[in-house]
């Protein structure tokens, strides 16, 4: 599932690797979304999270709700939300405005689209102690060879174990994935958007094809 409203959703402002808290609104969806998942009775062995705060605290709340607090916790750079580079802390609609529509979707929701990316004096690297150098900015297909890395190396062993697993990401870090579990081709990712703390259930067969999917909202 992807994080509750942050204070730069609420704001309108592209976020990526800037690690802004959840707004109060933010973490009620989160509540209401654990309390949904918790009537599914699903029991999760691991939970996933990036390394940032909006989507480490949305699970800590669902996991509270599910009353599974206790799971093996994993945190990873990989499941950051995609790098906006020079385009982070910047509103949507003024670079709507100054770029043009054309431009703005490549950049938001394009398979290829770069945005324009950040000085390297201008890179935060807060993640400098964990060896991680923050790019300076990352199209959606970047983030998604970054990201399937993570899932086949961390995620699928696990639920070829039959180990549920809860991964609480990001809006394009979990439209890649989306794009790679239901095979959507290059041009058709424009048209998956994923909603603030609406978790979406896969159940899989042996080789991990998708089984089911349902939205929990
Ligand atoms: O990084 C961001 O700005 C958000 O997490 C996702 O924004 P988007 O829906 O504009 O890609």
């Amino acid at each position: 599932m992807r994080h509750g409203q942050s204070l730069a959703n609420k704001n309108n402002i592209f976020t990526g690797w800037n690690d802004v808290p959840l707004t109060a609104e933010g973490e009620l969806q989160a509540h209401l979304a654990g309390k949904k998942l918790f009537d599914e009775h699903i029991h999760f062995e691991d939970v996933h999270t990036s390394l940032l705060l909006r989507a480490i605290k949305t699970a800590n709340i669902v996991l509270s709700e599910i009353n599974q607090l206790y799971i093996r916790e994993h945190k990873s750079w990989r499941l950051n939300e995609r790098h906006y580079g020079n385009l982070r802390g910047k509103n949507k609609q003024d670079i709507k405005n100054k770029y043009g529509t054309d431009k703005f979707n490549a950049w938001r929701r394009g398979f290829y689209g770069l945005p324009p990316l950040l000085k390297a004096s201008d890179a935060i690297n807060n993640y400098c102690n964990c060896g991680i150098t923050e790019p300076l900015g990352e199209s959606l297909s970047m983030a998604y060879q970054r990201l399937i890395s993570y899932w086949t190396d961390s995620i699928a062993p696990n639920l070829m174990n039959n180990h549920n697993q809860l991964i609480v990401a990001h809006g394009s870090t979990l439209r890649a994935l989306i794009k790679f579990l239901e095979v959507i081709p290059d041009e058709k990712i424009n048209q998956v958007e994923v909603p603030n703390s609406q978790p979406i259930v896969y159940t899989f067969d042996r080789n991990l094809k998708i089984l089911d999917k349902k939205i929990i909202i």
